[in-house]
């Protein structure tokens, strides 16, 4: 997407041909600022202290990390050992398994002396596979918001989302995104609903500004709103992104996702979760009890960043001094609660049915691979 009219990617690998850049998600909204990785622990950081975020550009990162790790050691125990170091960066989003499992699986067949070439050309092809997959997604999703604009073709459609699935949380696009942007791009009047996202603030600091840079009509919310917005017909469709799908069709995302789906089943609203096919773990059924559950530091619930009036960054508390508080960065909003899911191959329900009818090849290898775990 553009970026006061030049086009960006959130990762791209350097004029050099091997460091490589990202957007430091950190300093946004308050300043766009660039950084460049130059090895696999740079590559690890970046993703725990979410300078890069969001489930699909954590894969990509980690695929890159790998091709940074090559450059330092290419033996086997390397790529094991840089395999198990970015998998321990962040728990929830099962893209990060998914990238790392490709990478692994091809260096595993490829010798040592061309392991460095063979890692970056895998890392850019997943790269590359993440920005037509969200432009799938979005041609996908475009047609929900442009049958709701056809039934009530004289206001705006209304749309609510949480956290960040947007651009920033991918290589382009979005997934929860991407239907937003093409259907303004076609001529689709929308308006967005975006939740502040609270303790992090993706809603506020990266959706906002990235809907902003795009001209897309939003307003921003604290995140207790979206229940009175439902209760008085002010949202037609909430659609958000996912950090993991389970098999039967659970959904993990940023904290709060669960309490919009409830409201939103209570209120007869269509809640539909966007995804690539990365971020489906085939083998997990009930995402409540399976899905390990991120938790952050005390810092992000009791500290809040900010500008000040003479435009001075800041970091103040907000927290009385003292009390003890937890930072919880994923829910998980059981199937029932899910109108369907929009797949780079097109939608579906949010069961099993639905998926492996969409993706069947992934559905039977899994299957295989779970009676082999079985037996
Ligand atoms: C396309 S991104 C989907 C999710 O990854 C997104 O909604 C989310 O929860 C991101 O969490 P974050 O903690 O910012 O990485």
């Amino acid at each position: 997407m553009k970026v006061d009219g030049i086009h960006r990617r959130t990762i791209w690998v350097d004029a050099d041909g091997w460091s490589v850049g990202i957007i430091d998600q950190t300093a946004l909204p308050f300043a766009f600022r660039t950084r460049r990785l130059t090895s696999l622990e740079e590559a690890a950081e970046a993703i725990t202290s979410m300078a890069v975020r969001g489930a699909p550009l954590i894969g990509v990162t980690a695929a890159y990390g790998m091709a940074l790790a090559m450059r330092e050691d290419a033996g086997d125990r390397a790529v094991d050992a840089a395999h198990d170091r970015l998998l321990a960066t962040r728990p929830t989003a099962v893209n990060l398994r998914w990238g790392l499992a490709r990478l692994r699986e091809v260096l595993s067949v490829t010798p040592p002396a061309d392991r460095v070439r063979r890692a970056y050309a895998e890392a850019a092809a997943i790269a590359e596979e993440d920005v037509e997959v969200c432009r799938a997604i979005g041609r996908q999703g475009m047609a929900l918001i442009r049958g709701l604009h056809q039934r009530n073709p004289h206001r705006p459609v209304n749309l609510l989302t949480h956290c960040n699935a947007g651009w920033l949380a991918t290589v382009d696009w979005g997934t929860a995104t991407a239907p937003i942007y093409m259907a303004h791009d076609a001529g689709i009047p929308v308006h967005v609903w975006v939740d502040e996202t609270r303790p992090r603030s993706q809603g506020a600091f990266l959706t906002a500004w990235e809907l902003g840079h795009h001209g897309v009509p939003h307003t921003v919310v604290a995140d207790n709103t979206g229940g009175h917005l439902m209760q008085h017909g002010m949202v037609d469709l909430a659609v958000v992104g996912t950090d993991r799908v389970t098999a039967r069709g659970d959904v993990a995302n940023k904290i709060g996702t669960y309490l919009k789906a409830l409201a939103a089943h209570d209120n007869g609203v269509p809640f539909w979760v966007a995804l690539p096919s990365s971020t489906i773990d085939w083998l997990l059924e009930d995402g409540v009890h399976g899905i390990p559950i991120e938790t952050r530091g005390d810092e992000e619930v009791t500290e809040i960043t900010g500008r000040t009036a003479d435009g001075r960054i800041e970091r103040v508390r907000i927290v009385a001094d003292g009390s003890p508080v937890a930072n919880y960065g994923f829910d998980v909003t059981p199937a029932r609660l899910v109108s369907g899911f929009i797949t780079e191959r097109g939608l579906c329900t949010a069961n099993h049915e639905g998926l492996a009818g969409l993706f069947p090849d992934h559905a039977e290898r899994s299957a295989r691979q779970r009676a082999a775990n079985d037996a």
